[in-house]
């Protein structure tokens, strides 16, 4: 359904140079899986997210969703086509309600689909539906609310930008639960879960690890699990030990 063809994106790092984040990415990610990105911070993630929906753009390379390229489309014109991003750190928009926010991912829900999707994330819509959006809202609270707005849009495509962030242990559970029940074995809809957490690489069909840009593996939970282990751990020990084993350009 996402097909990315050597995919290439650069950000100016404020001296007038261009540093290369995404280095010929070829990906493609099929209906009816669970997709989870992995690998070390700063490896390029939420870049290849963001490129995805079309908020970074990408400086070569083809997207193609059902076989019609998008690379050109605006952020808007992507979700219209049916894919959802939930931030790693979602905005705020103070003056806005959580009634207003959801009533804007999902018009056409009615007020108990809203009460619905809060409960179904462990928020007391008594509580929560007519409060601010703004910073009042803690980080685990505001990661609840996008998620029951991502649920809501139920799109074709959602990727889900580090769902555990600064979510409790018990929520995490809750949420994966509902990533796997809208998104797993649905044969219309991928979700793509960027995420560092134990608990959901396992239950993910398969396992992508990002590093520097570059795609440094892929696989089932299995098969890629000693690249996770291993391979970091290694590279972040040479590290320390001041035998870089790279260098970011
Ligand atoms: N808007 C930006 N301006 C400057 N540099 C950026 C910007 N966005 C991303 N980067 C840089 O691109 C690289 C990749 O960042 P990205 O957020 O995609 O990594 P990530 O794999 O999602 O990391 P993490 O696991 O820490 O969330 C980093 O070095 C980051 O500093």
């Amino acid at each position: 359904m996402l097909k990315l063809e050597n995919i290439w994106m650069q950000i100016s790092n404020g001296n007038g140079e261009n540093k290369e984040i995404l280095k010929g990415i070829n990906l493609e990610f099929e209906q009816g899986k669970l997709y989870a990105i992995t690998g070390p911070n700063g490896g390029g993630k939420t870049s290849l997210a963001k490129v995805i929906m079309g908020i970074y753009q990408h400086s070569q390379g083809s997207i193609y969703l059902h076989g019609e390229e998008i690379g050109d489309l605006s952020v808007t014109e992507r979700a219209r086509k049916g894919i959802a991003y939930a931030f790693q750190q979602p905005p705020r928009f103070k003056g806005l309600t959580i009634k207003d926010m959801l009533n804007i991912a999902a018009p056409q829900a009615e007020s108990m689909q809203y009460r619905k999707y809060l409960r179904d994330v462990g928020l007391c819509p008594e509580d929560y539906l007519d409060r601010d959006l703004g910073p009042g809202l803690s980080g685990g609270e505001i990661k609840r609310i996008e998620m029951a707005q991502l649920l809501m849009r139920d799109t074709a495509l959602a990727i889900f930008d580090e769902p555990e962030a600064g979510v409790d242990l018990w929520t995490i559970q809750k949420l994966i639960g509902l990533i796997v029940t809208s998104y797993r074995n649905n044969p219309a809809k991928t979700a793509i879960v960027i995420t560092h957490n134990e608990k959901i690489l396992p239950i993910c069909d398969e396992v992508i690890v990002l590093e520097e840009g570059t795609v440094a593996g892929r696989g089932t939970p299995s098969d890629i699990w000693h690249l996770i282990k291993d391979d970091i751990e290694c590279k972040v020990r040479n590290k320390c030990q001041g035998e870089v084993t790279y260098e970011i350009k």
